[in-house]
This record gives C-alpha cells, structure tokens and sequence, in this order.
C-alpha cells in the first residue's frame, strides 16, 4: 500500500522493457492503464452487498502473440479471487474502465479469420480452465455412486467427455463438429495420460484424473491462449512435474500459449518467463519479466525482515500487507527462488508445534481395523494389491489399524486409492460390507450376537470433508444451517441442536466472520450480529469460504473421527493457516503475525476461559489426505503412502514433529533423496 504509485509506474516500466526488447506481431491481449470492476461502480450497492473495490487499478500490460524468445506468463497472488480475476481479465470479462484500454488485436487479424473466425471473440480464443467446480461436471447423484463398479447406462465416458458429446441422442452435426481430429485427441490424451481411463466413466476418476481430464478437454476446443487456474493444486508431486513438461512443450509451439495462476507455495516452473505478483488488495506490484519481479519480492521481503530485527523482541504486529509480503517472500526464498536474509526463525509451527514435539497423546483403542482390505472393480485392483508385512508375516491386503488419539496423514501418488480408503472408513463405498473392516470395533454386517453398525451411526460419529462432500453440499443452504447441518443425518434433513451446538456454531461463526461474511471489507472487524450468516448462501461464498465452512462443519463437534480429504485445497494462505490453528487448539489460540514470525498466542477468549469450540481432543482420531506440504496439519504424526496400483506394498511411517519445518520429512514421504 505504501509504494503503490512508484510501483505501478514500476510494473508498467517494467511490461514496456520487456517489450522493446522483444520482437513480436500484434498482442493477443493489450491493456492500456485499465482498471476493472465486477460491477458498475456507479452501481447503486444494496446496504448487504458485496464490496466492489476496483480491481488491477491502471494496469498496462501486453501478452504478445509471437515473441522471440517465447514469453510464458504467470500471475502470482496469495489471494485466490485476484487470481482468478486476472485470468477472467485476460479473456474479455469483468468491466474495463475506460473500456477502450484493453483490446485483442491479434485476434482481429486475417490469420485468425482464416483460421477460424470464431477465435474473434476473447472469451473463444482464450480458455479458461478453473478447478473451483472441482468434481461438478463429473456427475454423480450421491456420494456412494463414485465408488460403484456398475454405472448407469447413461454415464458418459471420459472419450465422450473429451468430444464433448454427451447428450443422449447427438445429431450427426454434433457429432461432426465435435468430434475432434483423431491425431490431435491421440496427441492430447497421450500427453495427459489419459490412454487408460478414456472408457470409463468420469464419474469415477480420481481428483487428479479429473483435473487432467479438464485440461485435456480444454486443449481439444484448440484456443488461442488456454489459462489454468492453479492447475497444480490437487495434482501429486510427479504428475505436477509431468504436466508442467507438457504445458511447456505446448506453449514452446504457442498451441496454445498458456497462461497459469499461481499460489506462492507451488513450484513456479522454470519455463515461466514473465510473472504479475499482484496482492490480496487487487493492485499489481509489479510485473515483467520473471527474474525482475523476483529481484523486487526478494527486496521487500529482505526490508520486512531487516525492520523486524531492528524491532525484535518489541512483538510489534505487521500490517496485513507486510504479513503477506512476508509470507510470499519466505515462500519464495524457503523453495530456493531467491535467497535471502532471514532474521527470525518461528520456534512453533503455525497451529502451535515444536520442532521437535516431545508431548506423548494417550493412545486407546482401536476404532478402525482393516485387515487384508483389497478394492476390486471387475478385474481392475485399485487398492490392496500386495502383500504386507504383518508382525512378521506377508499377508494379502491392506492391514491397518487406527487408534483413538492418533493423527494418520494419508499420501500417495493420484489415483493410488486414498480416497478409496476413506470411504471405506466413512462407509460410502458399498463394498464396506464385504471388505474386512471393522470401525468401532463392528463390523457393518451384524456377526452372530453382534448387531452390524448401521451408516448413520458411523456417520453421526464422523466428520467429514472433501472434495466430493464439496462438489455435493447443497448450494442453497444458509451459512448457519451449513454449520447446523453437522447434527443432522444428511445437510437436508433438520438438525437436532441443543444448547451446547447452537454455542459451537455461534463461536464459529464469530471467529470465521472476516472469512465467511462477505459483505465485510477487508480490515473491517465484526459488529457482532450475525444476520449475514442467515441470509447469505453457501452457493453464494467464494471456493475458499465454501471449503472453510465445510471445514468448519467437519470438527465442530470434535466427533470421534475427524476426515479432511484435501480439505484446505483452494484456501487462501493465510485463511488455511488460521483453520489449521483452529483444527489443533480451537478458539483458545490465534496467530499473530509480529516481527517473530507468525505466532500462535493464547487468544482473548482463553484467557478470559470462555472457550466454547476447542481443537482436537485426545479421543478423537484424525486422518488427512494433503498433496501440499503447507496443507498437512502440524499434528500429523503417524503416516501411510500407498503404492500405484501393482507397484509394490504402502509405506509406513512415523514423524516426530510437524512436517512443516523443513523438506526432511516431507521428502520421507514420497522416498525422495535429500535436497
Ligand atoms: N467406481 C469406480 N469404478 C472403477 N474405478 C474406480 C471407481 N472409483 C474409483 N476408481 C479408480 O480407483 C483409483 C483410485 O481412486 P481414488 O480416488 O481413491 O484415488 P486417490 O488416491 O484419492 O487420487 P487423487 O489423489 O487423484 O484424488 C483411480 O484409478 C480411480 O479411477
């Protein structure tokens, strides 16, 4: 906020060297000091309406269409909206002020005519594929259906899903038009990966299948410019590492050229050569090529630090704009983009774990046992495919034991079955009744003198989100009633709150407002009346807000198990870093960002021991799916990876702190070698 007018002049200056010095026809994309709004900003706003701060204020930036070297972008924020914003920018959406200052000449020129005339219009030429609607187009009425081996007649396969042709009855003309040339769909599918599942049905992919299937099918509609909204979330570390190649292979042959979002914790892969860092308040803080832009977050992140060890030991708290420097900045340096001084070294992780965490939890009894577990669908093993080593001998299967009071991480490559795995501990997966499991000491088929345990039982006893519950969860529910729906059967039916739940939500709801309250601008702090939770809808919140609130309804009720599968994907930086605080001590600390480093502290309402929501208790157990070191809770102690299906037998493990200080334990994981 400080520097934004020398900045601006910075980033443009910064648009205008990289472009006299590059050779290139006319821009695919020109914009020309625009500034951009979601709505009119003469717009009358109703007293509950969202905020309409401009966006990108004076923006000037060129995407060439041909450059000499290639120039690959990406935009650079720690906010998910301003990134998505961006990328909607690019492709002729959102309002520009003036609206001459961004144009699309190279999409007006007779090349693109004869091409295709319908690349004339911005929103056909340049794809967009975001992965907020996540599963959506991957179908399925409930969430057993992705686990059954029968599908409807009417599921469409991936192939179909590809074309596009998905309707029950295509004309000839559909079928015509979109059937795509057989070599480009061979070329696509192959690149992806995607050989083996091209017949089955996509609502039985796995989440990192699905992300690739979206991207495939966006490569066939053959745009211009194709712009992937963090394409990396979800995806493990060797997919990422494989799309990344292919991406760059694409935009190498600008067919099409490739615009990415990018978080701050992902890997920025190296063939990006120009970056837009812009931050959560909209503005761009510079912009150009990649190295010049790195050189500028490597000096305010190094002025940050050395102002907070002129400061230390004063506990001084940051301005928002500083802590998000910060935390880019220490992204940046930590995954070797730049090195830099660092005056502070945080002591606790950010949900409050030492290094090196001697605490013992008391571990009880069992209360999921699978042994000898094997997921067949037809001939096709998706888990327990090995034999495993059990007290000393091979057996078939999986065999696993979780206990009360431990906290399991869940890991493997995509499509290794981990989700598989958790529906059968949430008993989602029809095949719970003929699978060797037991969850709460019962199997679900009742056994002679032993009644089977019935699915509302286990799930009254569970909490649970992921990105199926997500792509499921009813739309039109109010945020309260989202929360509430944790004491009901299903989010539909009525909850059954007493006293004590209807505390929990209110506390949430007070502690998350600046998160789920979208009529509150940033700074702003709560006024205390929750009207807004009321009246707004869980359809109507951004993806980061949807998913806290589901994260919310996972834990509020501290239920014996606690499942977050992928649960803090999509989230914002610092809002993750607030609900991973919140999973492990509830109300009773909060994390202040001083000149030490993000601190979690004992909060006002502890000291005042009014906590009504506390983090997990010893008789709960947790298990977390996570494909991003940042996204793996500080409490994770014990872990399992699962093998690619007939590639050998899971990994066990055992850490002794949070994975979040330093790569070794991260590495251990995924049997990496030292870096
Ligand atoms: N109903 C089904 N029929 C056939 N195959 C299925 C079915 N459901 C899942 N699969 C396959 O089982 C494998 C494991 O899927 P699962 O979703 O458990 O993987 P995952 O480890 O959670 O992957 P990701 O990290 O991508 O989310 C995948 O190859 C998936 O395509």
């Amino acid at each position: 906020m400080r520097r934004t007018p020398t900045l601006f002049f910075a980033a443009s200056r910064c648009a205008r060297l990289s472009c006299t010095r590059r050779r290139y026809s006319e821009p695919i994309v020109r914009i020309t000091n625009g500034t951009f709004y979601r709505r009119h900003p003469a717009s009358k706003l109703e007293h509950d309406a969202a905020p309409n701060p401009p966006l990108f204020p004076d923006l000037s930036l060129s995407l060439p269409s041909f450059a000499t070297p290639n120039q690959h972008w990406a935009i650079l924020s720690p906010s998910s909206n301003i990134r998505t914003a961006f990328l909607q920018i690019l492709r002729g959406q959102l309002l520009c002020f003036p609206p001459t200052a961004r144009s699309f000449p190279y999409l007006l020129t007779e090349e693109i005519n004869s091409k295709n005339p319908k690349l004339r219009f911005p929103e056909r030429a340049i794809e967009y594929v975001g992965f907020d609607v996540e599963r959506k187009p991957f179908g399925g009425a409930y969430l057993s259906a992705r686990y059954e081996s029968r599908v409807e007649e009417t599921d469409f396969t991936l192939a179909h899903y590809l074309t596009g042709i998905v309707g029950m009855n295509p004309g000839e003309e559909v079928i015509k038009e979109k059937t795509p040339e057989p070599d480009v769909m061979r070329k696509v599918v192959r690149d992806l990966e995607l050989e083996r599942f091209l017949e089955k049905p996509v609502s039985t992919l796995s989440n990192g299948q699905s992300r690739r299937a979206r991207i495939g099918k966006a490569l066939l509609m053959r745009p211009e410019v194709l712009c992937l909204d963090a394409p990396f979330i979800g995806l493990d570390p060797f997919v990422s590492q494989h799309i990344s190649q292919v991406l760059h292979r694409l935009a190498e042959a600008n067919a099409p050229r490739i615009v990415l979002s990018l978080r701050p914790q992902d890997v920025i892969p190296p063939w990006i050569t120009h970056v837009v860092y812009a931050g959560e308040d909209g503005k761009v803080d510079a912009l150009g090529p990649k190295e010049e832009v790195f050189q500028y977050l490597k000096r305010e992140y190094e002025e940050i630090e050395i102002s907070m060890s002129a400061r230390a030991g004063k506990g001084h708290e940051l301005d928002s704009k500083l802590v998000e420097l910060r935390e880019v900045g220490r992204h940046l340096s930590e995954r070797g983009d730049f090195e830099a001084y660092s005056a502070q070294v945080s002591k606790l992780s950010c949900d409050g774990y030492e290094k090196l965490d001697k605490t013992s939890p008391k571990i009880r009894e069992p209360i999921v046992e699978m042994e000898g577990v094997r997921v067949k669908y037809g001939t096709n093993s998706v888990l327990g495919d090995w034999q495993q080593d059990v007290d000393g001998s091979e057996k078939d299967g999986l065999w696993w034991t979780v206990r009360r009071g431990e906290r399991w991480g869940i890991f493997g490559a995509n499509g290794s079955g981990k989700t598989t795995l958790l529906s059968l501990v949430t008993s989602d997966h029809p095949q719970t009744y003929s699978a060797p499991v037991k969850i709460f000491q019962r199997s679900r088929l009742p056994a002679p003198g032993v009644p089977g345990i019935t699915i509302f039982d286990i799930q009254s006893r569970m909490g649970h989100s992921s990105p199926e519950v997500h792509a499921l969860f009813p739309k039109n529910l109010s945020i309260r009633r989202s929360l509430e729906s944790t004491w009901s059967d299903t989010p539909i039916t009525k909850p059954r709150l007493d006293a004590e739940a209807s505390n929990r939500v209110e506390a949430c709801l007070k502690w998350f407002e600046a998160e789920l309250n979208p009529t509150l601008k940033d700074g702003e702090t709560s006024s205390g009346n929750l009207a807004w939770a009321s009246h707004f809808m869980f359809g109507e919140l951004s993806f980061s807000a949807q998913r806290v609130l589901l994260f919310l309804r996972a834990t509020i009720s501290n239920p014996d198990i606690v499942i977050l599968d992928e649960a803090f994907s999509g989230m914002d930086d610092l809002v993750r870093d607030k609900c991973l605080l919140f999973l492990s001590r509830g109300e009773s600390m909060e994390l202040h960002y001083t000149n030490a480093g993000p601190s979690p502290v004992e909060s006002s309402i502890a000291k005042k021991g009014k906590v009504v929501v506390p983090g997990l208790q010893e008789h709960q157990a947790f298990l977390c799916v996570s494909h991003s070191r940042q996204e793996v809770p500080g409490c994770i102690r014990e872990w399992v990876c699962l093998p690619e299906p007939g590639i050998g037998q899971p990994r066990f493990g055992r850490f002794d702190g949070p994975v979040e200080f330093g790569y070794e334990r991260w590495n251990e994981i995924w049997d990496w070698p030292e870096r």
